[in-house]
């Protein structure tokens, strides 16, 4: 019986609910969300086309297996980082830390910007920090793909730092050199490449549901698939006082970091910085 518990029942919400029902991932869904009509419909509508219980009993949270956090403000058109809704989203997080009493399984963070609020929770709840997982590298690595196949390089894309601004993806493990110019632009192009979705259609929905519900399917496998998410780095790669995008496995017990990675002089600046413009968010909560 495995229990998965939505926070925020919005776009994301809705489609990792009903996604993992659909998939086979959960045999229970609790969900939860500050406004009453969209809870509703998105109970209403999974089980119109799932036999699954869904329940909005948020004292059953601690029996949950995992638990998706992605209530909060989204972005718009006028909103130009996922760093800007860092004081919209504070509150909503503090709420979801409170409401998480007692829970001990596995939270993917969802919410921008996202690994700030990894950060929050793997330092101010007691969940032990393996199981807090920031949820956007698997997104970003996938765009990072579809960029480099569109500049006619295939290989292990994977995208580390910042789920923003400071991404950073990673060229040094692909089986051609690519010069900095051409990085720079595939960076650009990565950077922008969620914002067509939500002018076209509000917000991206399909991508993160995908790749959120691939992530319960690996801790509930213990598949120890190699993936980059966000996790506080603790002395990792030499960063300390923030979480970021790092290689992991995932598995049931969670993200273990994989340090053995190495870069190149502009991945590494990259890092840095990336890490740098972390630790001063992350000190801010
Ligand atoms: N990390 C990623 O890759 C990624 C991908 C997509 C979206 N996001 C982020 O996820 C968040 C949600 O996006 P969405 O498209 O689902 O937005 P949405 O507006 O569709 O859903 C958010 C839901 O949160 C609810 N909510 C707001 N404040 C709340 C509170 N205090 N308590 C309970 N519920 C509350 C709203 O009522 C709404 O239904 C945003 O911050 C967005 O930027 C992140
Ligand atoms: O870009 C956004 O604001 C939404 C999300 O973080 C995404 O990458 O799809």
């Amino acid at each position: 019986m495995t229990v998965l518990a939505c926070l925020g029942a919005g776009r994301i919400g809705g489609e990792v609910a009903f996604l993992a029902a659909a998939l086979g991932l959960a045999d229970e869904i609790i969900l939860h969300d500050m406004y009453e009509p969209v809870l509703t419909a998105q109970k209403l509508d999974i089980t119109h086309a799932i036999d699954i219980p869904v329940s909005c009993d948020t004292k059953r949270l601690r029996d949950a297996d995992y638990c998706v956090f992605s209530a909060g403000a989204a972005r718009t058109p006028e909103i130009k980082t996922r760093a800007d809704l860092f004081d919209a989203n504070l509150p909503v997080a503090r709420e979801a830390a409170d409401m998480l009493s007692g829970f001990g399984g596995h939270l993917i963070v969802v919410t921008n910007p996202m690994d700030v609020f990894t950060w929050y929770f793997a330092k101010h709840t007691g969940l032990a920090q393996e199981q807090v997982l920031g949820f956007g590298g698997l997104l970003d690595s996938r765009r990072f793909s579809l960029a480099l196949a569109s500049a006619g390089v295939t290989g292990d894309a994977r995208v580390l730092g910042e789920h923003g601004e400071h991404q950073v993806p990673v060229f040094s493990r692909l089986p051609i050199s690519v010069p900095d110019t051409v990085r720079e632009e595939i960076l650009a192009d990565i950077r922008g490449s969620s914002m067509p979705v939500i002018k076209g259609k509000s917000g991206t929905i399909f991508g993160p549901a995908w790749h959120i519900c691939s992530m319960l399917n690996d801790i509930r496998t213990d598949s120890h698939r190699l993936i980059t998410c966000s996790v506080p780095a603790d002395g990792a790669y030499n960063i300390d006082g923030c979480a970021l995008g790092l290689p992991v496995t995932l598995g049931r017990n969670g993200a273990a970091i994989d340090d053995s990675w190495t870069f190149d002089h502009w991945e590494e600046t990259k890092l840095r910085e990336a890490a740098d413009y972390l630790t001063g968010l992350c000190r801010r909560v």
